[in-house]
């Protein structure tokens, strides 16, 4: 069956998460440029070098993803060169020992740029290198000490962070997803006939379109056949409106079985369907033609005590290059004409000669 609805959740998802990394590294960019400068007004040597490298790497990840559109080599250059940031700050002390007080930004960012349990990961691959950091016996001149009740709160507040990290991204995920599925509900209703559950008219014409233009660039047939129902105002008149629906309904489970996986059968208005069928010639579209025909001759509907019969009247038209859409149908429209004409219950026009689909 042709895609009715292109996909586009994924490439939603990801556009939105590639604004939020490219405007993170534009802020951490700025962010360390400026502490950069007044670290190198305060003589701190180290530290400004430091944060102006990471100016640097946030920089290369903005162009990274603006210009390559590397999304996830940009997410991997912000994560990893946070961290390395944030063990340096947390080694030195940073400006009069507040380096530690910047870690609390890691969790927010690691879930929702590497995802919740990824996210989640790493998190705890950095809490233990900080705690390994702030709790080693090192002897060296950078190295800041802090105190052990300063260590402890500082990991508590960090774990704090981190589950209401996890549990925001948690719920946003869920609204996320349902917003996605409410979509796509609706965006499925919209391109189907809520009876029949057949594409409606309006994705006929769309998926039409989208063959056509396909058609033109690989020089292949396209056929379309114009069906409609014989006398089903008698169906409808004589056993009532719910069972002119249930023939409907069952009707179109007979088209559907009838054709190819890549055709497409539509409601095109009251009891008239649209076959589209790519790479069909009008000479193969009339043998299908014959045995949609025969297929809805050989099934009968129950309703209550009832069994009904019913026959269709099928017009073909195969696309040439210089007709447009609505020329296409216009045909069939008036081959189907026709076939009511010739007597109903039959297919124009008709195939002489035989052959094999
Ligand atoms: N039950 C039901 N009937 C519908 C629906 N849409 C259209 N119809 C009926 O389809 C019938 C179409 O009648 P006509 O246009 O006279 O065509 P016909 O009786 O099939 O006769 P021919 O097409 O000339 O063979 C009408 O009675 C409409 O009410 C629907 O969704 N449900």
């Amino acid at each position: 069956m042709l895609t009715f609805i292109k996909n586009e959740s994924k490439s939603n998802g990801e556009l939105q998460q590639a604004r939020v990394i490219s405007l993170f590294s534009l802020v951490g960019m700025s962010v360390t440029f400026v502490m950069g400068v007044i670290s190198l007004f305060n003589s701190n040597n180290v530290l400004t070098i430091t944060l102006f490298v990471s100016s640097i790497i946030y920089c290369l990840a903005y162009i990274v993803l603006k210009k390559y559109n590397k999304l996830n080599l940009s997410s991997f250059i912000i994560i990893y060169s946070l961290y390395i940031l944030m063990f340096y700050l947390v080694f030195t002390g940073g400006v009069e020992q507040t380096g530690p007080l910047w870690i609390f930004i890691v969790a927010p960012v690691s879930v929702y740029v590497l995802g919740l349990s990824y996210g989640l990961v790493n998190l705890l691959f950095f809490l233990s290198i900080i705690a390994i950091i702030m709790f080693s016996p090192i002897e060296m001149p950078q190295y800041a000490t802090y105190s052990t009740e300063f260590k402890v709160r500082l990991i508590l507040s960090f774990l704090t962070t981190t589950f209401l990290s996890a549990l925001y991204e948690y719920s946003r995920m869920l609204s996320y997803n349902s917003a996605l599925k409410l979509g796509k509900k609706y965006q499925q209703l919209a391109l189907s006939d809520p009876l029949t559950t057949l594409a409606n008219r309006r994705n006929a014409l769309t998926i039409l379109q989208q063959e056509k233009s396909r058609i033109s660039r690989n020089n292949e047939p396209l056929s379309v056949l114009l069906c409609d129902l014989d006398h089903f105002k008698m169906v409808n008149d004589k056993y009532g409106h719910n069972c002119g629906d249930m023939v409907l309904t069952e009707l179109s489970q007979v088209f559907k079985q009838s054709v190819r996986q890549q055709d497409c059968v539509a409601r095109w208005g009251g009891e008239e369907f649209l076959f589209i069928l790519p790479q069909t010639s009008a000479e193969q579209a009339s043998v299908i033609a014959e045995k949609i025909r025969t297929n809805v001759h050989h099934h009968k509907v129950h309703f209550l005590k009832h069994e009904i019969s019913l026959t269709i009247s099928i017009g073909i038209s195969q696309l040439t290059d210089d007709q447009n859409i609505d020329e296409l149908i216009n045909n069939a429209d008036r081959n189907l004409y026709q076939a009511k004409k010739n007597g109903r219950n039959q297919v124009y026009p008709q195939q002489t000669t035989s052959i094999d689909l």
